[in-house]
């Protein structure tokens, strides 16, 4: 077995309840109302300007031009896919300027922010993975719940979320990271050891993400 499914095993528990969250859930059949969609994206929006400054941190830890080329593309995607996403349900959700730009930050946001500008800061490539994949592979495997896209909820804003994290290509990808991270597993166990703590902290923090998004005492649901 490979270090990332090593990993992924090791912290299955957060792992299984990040997947099968209830916020999940009511994302998948479509009856996740708009206040919490709304609270959801205003937080994600912010956790995404640090995983795109991650991103390029990749390019510039990655060995190799090949793997530089991978991150650049998804980079690429990220600015214009993934953000038109965002923009589209801001308009449609009413999200003012400043709630797009500078919102106060969740303590899960802010914590999940400093562990990326951690990795970030490490310039430690298989550190930098870490983080990458876990998002990338965590979010994938709840959008594969989401099964035919015929059954998948008719609001594009709700939909979307899903296809973005659920298609051929974002699957590619997330089986790319995970051929990177296996390969530059560290041989010493004290980097070892700290890369496995990187993954835990992060599986960890999607799962306070989405517990943070159906807090009931911040909104009516
Ligand atoms: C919190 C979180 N984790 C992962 C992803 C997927 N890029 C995301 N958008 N937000």
């Amino acid at each position: 077995m490979g270090f990332a499914n090593e990993l992924r095993n090791q912290y299955a528990e957060d792992w299984n309840a990040a997947v099968n969250h209830p916020f999940v859930d009511q994302l998948l059949d479509g009856s996740l109302s708009d206040g919490r969609l709304r609270r959801y994206l205003i937080q994600d929006y912010q956790f995404c300007d640090a995983f795109t400054a991650l991103l390029g941190q990749a390019v510039a830890s990655a060995p190799s031009l090949p793997s530089r080329l991978v991150f650049a593309g998804v980079l690429g995607g990220f600015a214009s896919d993934e953000n038109t996403y965002f923009q589209d349900c801001f308009n449609e959700l009413g999200v003012p300027e400043a709630d797009r730009s500078a919102p106060a930050l969740e303590p899960v946001t802010q914590d999940f922010d400093n562990l990326m500008r951690s990795a970030l800061a490490s310039r430690s490539y298989p550190d930098v993975l870490a983080v990458l994949l876990v998002a990338e592979w965590l979010y994938g495997d709840w959008a594969a719940r989401a099964g035919d896209p015929a059954s998948w909820p008719a609001a594009p804003k709700h939909s979307e979320w899903i296809r973005l994290h659920n298609n051929p290509e974002y699957n590619a990808w997330v089986a790319w990271l995970r051929d990177e991270f296996d390969a530059v597993e560290p041989a010493s166990p004290d980097v070892r050891n700290r890369v496995s703590e990187t993954f835990r902290e992060a599986v960890r923090l999607e799962r306070a993400f989405f517990d943070a998004a159906l807090d009931p005492s911040a909104l009516p649901a």
